[in-house]
Formats: structure tokens, C-alpha cells, sequence
């Protein structure tokens, strides 16, 4: 079987050079180009990549991407500072690309899969509902994309069960204080060192309360993640957003 053959984007960063270890060691795949900030996009058609791993920036991921889809390479993105407006500009170069696709992942790790799966299926049954992540200080955006497609899952699961706005009787604050509004549920994010990947999603109502909670405690926990993606993304032409497509929940 001949092996895939793999770029990573970001390859000396904290995530790519994790992930330029797991290629590595992966037996189906083959290490065809480790790129960092400054390095040519063109060493990816010269070395024939067919998937492309993205961990770099969110303000070099488009670029990235829009490189690689308009030449048939498919791309497993780890990049986080998603919008519906990027969204809408990666469709539009998907759709010139048939047969191309492209994996955003929010979150790689199974446990972070899981606590957005858990914390839609919960959202329905509790009145108030808040987001805390929690990074280590290098972060370049807050909040997360975890946190922010927790919070949307949760909003849109809210919405559909008809459930009204939480409720808030803050009359006065200090900016920041009730952390920022994702589609209406509250995002907190803290920053500290010694921290990797964290996570809890807080669901209260009359005399109770239930967290979920998931910690990556090292980079390693992203990698059975970008590995399935990268085995899977050249079958699922088009946009896949989230991980949990390529695995199997139910
Ligand atoms: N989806 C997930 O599971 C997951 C997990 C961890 C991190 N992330 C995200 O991955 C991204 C990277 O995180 P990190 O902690 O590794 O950051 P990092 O700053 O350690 O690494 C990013 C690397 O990308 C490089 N880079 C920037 N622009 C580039 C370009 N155009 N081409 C090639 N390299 C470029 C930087 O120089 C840097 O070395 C962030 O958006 C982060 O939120 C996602
Ligand atoms: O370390 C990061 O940066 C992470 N980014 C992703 C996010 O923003 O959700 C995933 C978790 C780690």
C-alpha cells in the first residue's frame, strides 16, 4: 500500500511539531514537508503533498488554505478564529475544487469531541448555562474555538428545545466581568502558565448543578485526532466541520 503523503504547516510550533512526530511515526504516512512562518507554499505541489496539516495562525490560515484547495490538496486544519465570513470564502474555493476536502477541527482531542456532544445533549434540561477554557499563556486568541462551538452547540440546542435567555440580573460590572457573549451563553477564558487544554461547561438550575469537564494534559492527546483526519478528510470532499464526522458517537 503506498503511504500518504503528509506537509505539516506550522511544523515548529507547539502543535505542528507534535504532529510532525505522529506522521513520522505513523506507518500509512510519509513526512513530505515541514513548514514554518516565511517558508514557500510551493514546496507543497514540488513534493507532491496530498494532505496538508494546518497548526499555525488564524491570520495565516487562509492564505494557507486557499493555496492548497485551489490545487487539489486536502487540508486537516487544527487553526482555531473561525467566522462565517471565512467559512463562506472557504466554500467558495471548495466549490471550484470539487473532489477537495477540508477538515476543521475545533478540537482533536476525543475527550473535547465528547464534551461538545455531551454539553448539546445536556443543554436542554438546565436554565443556566456558562463556558469556561482555561490555556496556557501563549494562546494567540481567546476564547478558544472549543469553547466557542461549545457555546454555539449549546445556544442552538437551547433554541430549539424554545428555551428563553438565560437568566442574568447583572446591572453593573466591570468589562470582562461576565466574559463575553457567545450566541448568548457566557465564554470565560483564563490564561496561565502549566496549563495545556482545558475545559468546563457549567449547567445550573433550581438546586442543582452539572460540569463537565476535559483536560488535555499534553499536545500527544491531539495526535490519534489529526491522524484519523488526515487517514479519512481525502474521502469527505467538500467542508467537514468537526471532528466527530470521522467518528463513529452513536
Ligand atoms: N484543533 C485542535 O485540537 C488544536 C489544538 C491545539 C492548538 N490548536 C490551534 O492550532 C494553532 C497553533 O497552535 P500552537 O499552540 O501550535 O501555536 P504556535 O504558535 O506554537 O505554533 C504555530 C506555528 O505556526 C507558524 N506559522 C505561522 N504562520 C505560518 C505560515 N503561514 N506557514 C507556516 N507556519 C506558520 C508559527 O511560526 C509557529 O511556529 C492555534 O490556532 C491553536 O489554537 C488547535
Ligand atoms: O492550545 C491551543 O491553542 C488550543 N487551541 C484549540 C482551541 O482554541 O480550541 C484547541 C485546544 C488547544
Amino acid at each position: 500500500m503506498s503511504k500518504q503523503r503528509v506537509a505539516v504547516l506550522g511544523a515548529r510550533g507547539r502543535m505542528g511539531s507534535e504532529a510532525v512526530r505522529a506522521v513520522e511515526a505513523a506507518e500509512d504516512m510519509e513526512l513530505v514537508a515541514a513548514l514554518g512562518r516565511g517558508d514557500p507554499l510551493d514546496a507543497l505541489a514540488e513534493t507532491g503533498a496530498e494532505v496538508a496539516v494546518d497548526l499555525t495562525h488564524p491570520d495565516s490560515v487562509m492564505a494557507n488554505l486557499e493555496y492548497c484547495v485551489t490545487r487539489g490538496v486536502h487540508a486537516v486544519v487544527g487553526t482555531t478564529g473561525w467566522t462565517e465570513e471565512r467559512l463562506a470564502l472557504l466554500r467558495g474555493w471548495l466549490d471550484a475544487s470539487p473532489g477537495t476536502g477540508v477538515l476543521i477541527a475545533p478540537n482533536f482531542g476525543i475527550g473535547a469531541v465528547l464534551t461538545m456532544r455531551f454539553a448539546r445533549q445536556a443543554a436542554r434540561f438546565f436554565e443556566s448555562v456558562e463556558v469556561v477554557e482555561l490555556h496556557h499563556p501563549g494562546k494567540a486568541d481567546a476564547p478558544s474555538g472549543t469553547a466557542v462551538r461549545t457555546a454555539q452547540l449549546v445556544a442552538e440546542a437551547r433554541r430549539d428545545a424554545g428555551l428563553p435567555a438565560q437568566p442574568d440580573a447583572t446591572s453593573t460590572a466591570l468589562d470582562g466581568a461576565r466574559g463575553a457573549d457567545v450566541d448568548g451563553v457566557p465564554v470565560h477564558a483564563v490564561r496561565l502558565r502549566g496549563l495545556v487544554a482545558h475545559q468546563e461547561v457549567l449547567f445550573g438550575d433550581e438546586g442543582e448543578t452539572f460540569t463537565l469537564r476535559h483536560d488535555s494534559l499534553h499536545r500527544s492527546s491531539f495526535m490519534p485526532g489529526v491522524l484519523l483526519g488526515v487517514r479519512r478528510v481525502s474521502a469527505a470532499p467538500g467542508l467537514t466541520f468537526g471532528l466527530e464526522h470521522f467518528l463513529d458517537l452513536d
